[in-house]
């Protein structure tokens, strides 16, 4: 029976429900003070709690293969070690400090001691602060921070989740996530959307909400209490749509329906979706957790493994997207205020041009390698210049054709400068939306401004799809707007060439397409751009 409801934005369809996980934050700095009464008491409750880490982490090591394990195993390691555990017994007795804070400043010394040291020594680093937040945590008895091992298939709520643990969950366990922060277009929603689990973003109060068992609507977008004890419910796959897998209207209107990936498994749910290409290979999703620059040729097996499924058959590769939202460990820019109208994207590559030149080198040879008929597109480009400077490189590296996407509206509105200068244009929705509305794409208090369905939005992708019309060059779009089926005919009828989506949605969009006329599109189109709002906009297009 349903107790009480919370609601947001629903970003992933299907409803869910089952037991309550939340995700801790992080482990704030353990106060010295006040020193506990009898300290030798104290000191020995870190022995066992890092005892209980070192177990978790084996089993976890246990139950994982390839590098995950390899790394579980170093940090259980790290865990089990006498030294940090007796160097933090002895700051508790000589020092009367907590035994929490005790740990944070023996890890403390090992950590530097691993950072003075350089190379692969100072990439643990990170390990030991991820250990000791894990000590800490059994010490105080709160949750450790970060996506916990989950036993039973849970429902995850959270703040918000870094891409690279939403990347790491297991569809088979996470029935649902749930987060407080984050809108349509946040890397979180892209990601479930990807893994095909139900999800809800900017819930307020998601993470004080008192239930032990949550029922998650993504498509209401809707987040209720239940019975703890009522059965678990998975998300019901939809039904797959009819499609004859030909990217075109009823009337025989060419617009391909190709899929966004950013791995080898995403590539090949997208091929057996019926994806008739790639439309974005987000590059920057294969290095989420790396800290040096990947060499040449690991990148390029890297690439060739996601272009594999698509032999002959059209991709475009992005050049990585760094920075903001996706910050990568090697081309972290300097502190910004503002990161999302910093240096990301391809303004990364003006001052680290050898990092871009050395990326298309390994997509030339990935290229090679796999046979896909490749393009490469630069992110984040806002005038004409930017997009003739990219265009020179990746020519220069012997690629066919180069494009860029338009994300800034500085770009949209230039869209026919741009195009000049290049072969395609890709317009990115999420980041379009974000910059035209001023409205972060992560952030909870202003998802509704990030609808791809308000008519701003439209009238600037229609901007771009006159210009790409006029020069005969086609124009794609790329972000989450092309994932919605009725708004593929809308930008259809706005003169749209391709739309490019997660492979759960590649038939839905397909069959949508294929079930109306160009005409019937452009009419959608018509009525979308004169609405007032984006409610009146998806109700116009209907
Ligand atoms: C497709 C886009 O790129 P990303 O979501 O990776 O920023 C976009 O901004 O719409
Ligand atoms: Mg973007």
């Amino acid at each position: 029976m349903a107790e009480a409801q919370l609601s947001g934005v629903g970003v992933s369809p299907g409803r869910a429900s089952g037991p309550v996980v939340r995700v801790t934050d992080s482990i704030a700095e353990p106060a010295s003070t006040p020193g506990p009464e009898d300290p030798y008491a104290e000191a020995e409750l870190i022995a066992p709690a890092a005892k209980k880490v070192a177990a978790r982490l084996e089993a976890m090591a246990d139950a994982a293969s390839g590098d995950a394990a390899a790394i579980l195993t170093t940090t259980a390691a790290m865990a089990a070690d006498p030294s940090l555990v007796s160097q933090a017994e002895q700051l508790v007795t000589a020092q009367r400090i907590p035994a929490a804070r005790a740990v944070y400043e023996a890890a403390g010394h090992f950590a530097q001691a691993l950072a003075n040291a350089g190379g692969y020594m100072a990439e643990r680093v990170r390990d030991v602060h991820d250990v000791r937040d894990r000590i800490i945590a059994e010490v105080l008895g709160v949750a450790p921070p970060g996506v916990p091992e989950l036993s039973t298939p849970s429902v995850l709520v959270a703040r918000d989740l870094a891409p690279a643990d939403t990347a790491g969950l297991d569809p088979a366990k996470v029935l649902a996530l749930v987060t407080e922060e984050g809108g349509p277009t946040s890397h979180t929603a892209i990601l479930a959307r990807s893994i095909g689990i139900p999800a809800v973003v900017a819930v307020r109060g998601a993470l004080s909400f008192e239930a032990t068992a949550l029922a998650v609507d993504g498509d209401v977008g809707t987040v209720e209490s239940v019975d703890p004890s009522a059965p678990v419910v998975t998300a019901d796959v939809a039904g797959a749509a009819e499609w004859n897998g030909r990217g075109e209207t009823g009337d025989g209107h060419v617009v391909k329906v190709l899929a966004n990936v950013g791995s080898p498994v995403d590539a090949r749910a997208a091929a057996d979706a019926g994806a008739e290409g790639v439309g974005l290979f987000r590059t920057e999703f294969c290095y989420l957790d790396a800290d040096d620059e990947p060499s040449v040729d690991a990148q390029r097996a890297a690439y060739a493994a996601v272009l594999e499924p698509f032999r002959g058959k059209p991709v475009i590769v992005r050049s990585l997207d760094a920075g903001a939202d996706k910050p990568l460990g090697f081309l972290s820019p300097e502190a910004e205020p503002n990161p999302a109208l910093g240096v990301r994207g391809v303004r990364v590559a003006f001052d680290r041009v050898g990092v871009l030149d050395r990326q298309l080198e390994a997509i030339a040879g990935a290229t090679a390698d796999s046979g896909a008929d490749v393009s490469v597109m630069a992110p984040m480009v806002a005038t004409a210049e930017e997009a003739a400077w990219f265009a020179d490189r990746v020519r220069a590296a012997g690629i066919a054709r180069a494009g860029v996407m338009i994300e800034v509206p500085a770009a949209a509105l230039g869209a026919r400068e741009v195009l000049d200068a290049v072969d395609f244009v890709s317009v990115g929705t999420n980041d379009l939306a974000q910059y035209t509305f001023a409205a972060d794409r992560q952030l909870g208090a202003v998802a509704t401004l990030n609808d791809p369905w308000q008519p701003a939005l439209l009238r600037l992708i229609g901007m771009v799809g006159e210009a790409a019309k006029a020069i005969g060059k086609p124009a794609g779009v790329c972000g989450e707007a092309a994932s919605d089926p009725m708004l593929a005919r809308v930008l259809a009828g706005l003169g749209v060439t391709s739309v490019s989506m997660n492979a759960g949605s590649v038939r839905a969009v397909g069959a949508a397409l294929a079930s109306v006329t160009l005409a019937e599109c452009e009419r959608a189109a018509e009525a979308a751009l004169a609405a007032p709002t984006a409610v009146a906009a998806r109700a116009a297009a209907k």
